[in-house]
């Protein structure tokens, strides 16, 4: 299976303090995979490393095939896990600043998908309630025609409904020759989306699994064999 993500002994330290402990791990492509791991225990720093972000410690990291640069930036496409968006330009002018920066943006989806969610697009974003700046910010991030989407904690802050409402449009728009890596908590709400899961503890891969067999092997829910796993 072809790769997307491929890590060669990637380390992270801040100062004494190890974030990701020399790890290999190579990332099918085509695939909806989970990224999933107590807090503190390095999925943002992975996602930030393979954004070009952070600078490894030590050991590499390759996005589809290439070192982090021009090119690989061009073709990820990352939602970072809190707002970074101006807070005082409006839906409509950020939807021009998309169209502006990525060539793969596409209009009609973002603007059906905040009609969808009646997200007013001639309100300021700072005057969006939090759950409702998420969703634009996930609508702006997943209407790109990237190779790979880095979401990080997409549905923290949006209510039940409207997570299945996003995880059924994710689904619905992804393509088929993406890759979707999710960070999050809310393993419940996603795993009904997700093909393959990683489970990230103190800095090193748990394990890196196909769904199907988890749940062949284990005879539980990811949530479940989550819980399991990290009591
Ligand atoms: N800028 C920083 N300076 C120092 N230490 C940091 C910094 N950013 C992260 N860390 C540390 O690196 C480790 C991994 O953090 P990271 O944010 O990658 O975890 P996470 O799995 O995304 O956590 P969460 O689920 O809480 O978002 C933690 O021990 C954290 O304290």
């Amino acid at each position: 299976m072809e790769k997307i993500v491929e890590c060669k002994d990637l380390k992270k330290s801040y100062k004494n303090n190890v974030a990701l402990n020399s790890i290999n791990l190579s990332i099918n492509k085509n695939k909806i995979i989970g990224l999933l791991g107590p807090n503190g225990s390095g999925k943002t720093t992975f996602i930030k490393l393979a954004v070009g972000l952070l600078k490894p410690t030590s050991g590499e990291i390759l996005i589809d095939g290439l070192p982090i640069g021009v090119e690989t930036k061009k073709i990820i496409s990352y939602l970072p896990d809190r707002d970074y968006l101006d807070k005082n330009q409006s839906i409509d002018s950020l939807i021009q600043l998309f169209l502006d920066f990525y060539p793969d943006f596409d209009e009609n989806v973002a603007r059906e998908m905040l009609k969808d969610l009646k997200i007013d697009t001639d309100a300021k974003f700072k005057a969006l309630s939090k759950g409702n700046r998420e969703k634009v910010q996930l609508i702006l991030a997943m209407s790109r025609k990237a190779k790979l989407f880095l979401l990080d904690e997409p549905i923290a802050g949006v209510d039940p409904v409207t997570r299945d409402y996003i995880l059924n449009t994710i689904v619905k728009n992804y393509s088929k020759d993406a890759t979707l890596i999710i960070s999050t908590h809310l393993i419940n709400d996603v795993e009904k989306i997700l093909d393959e899961v990683i489970f990230v503890n103190n800095g090193d891969i748990l394990l890196y699994d196909s769904i199907e067999n988890i749940r062949k092997e284990h005879n539980v829910s990811i949530d479940e064999y989550f819980r399991e796993v990290f009591k």
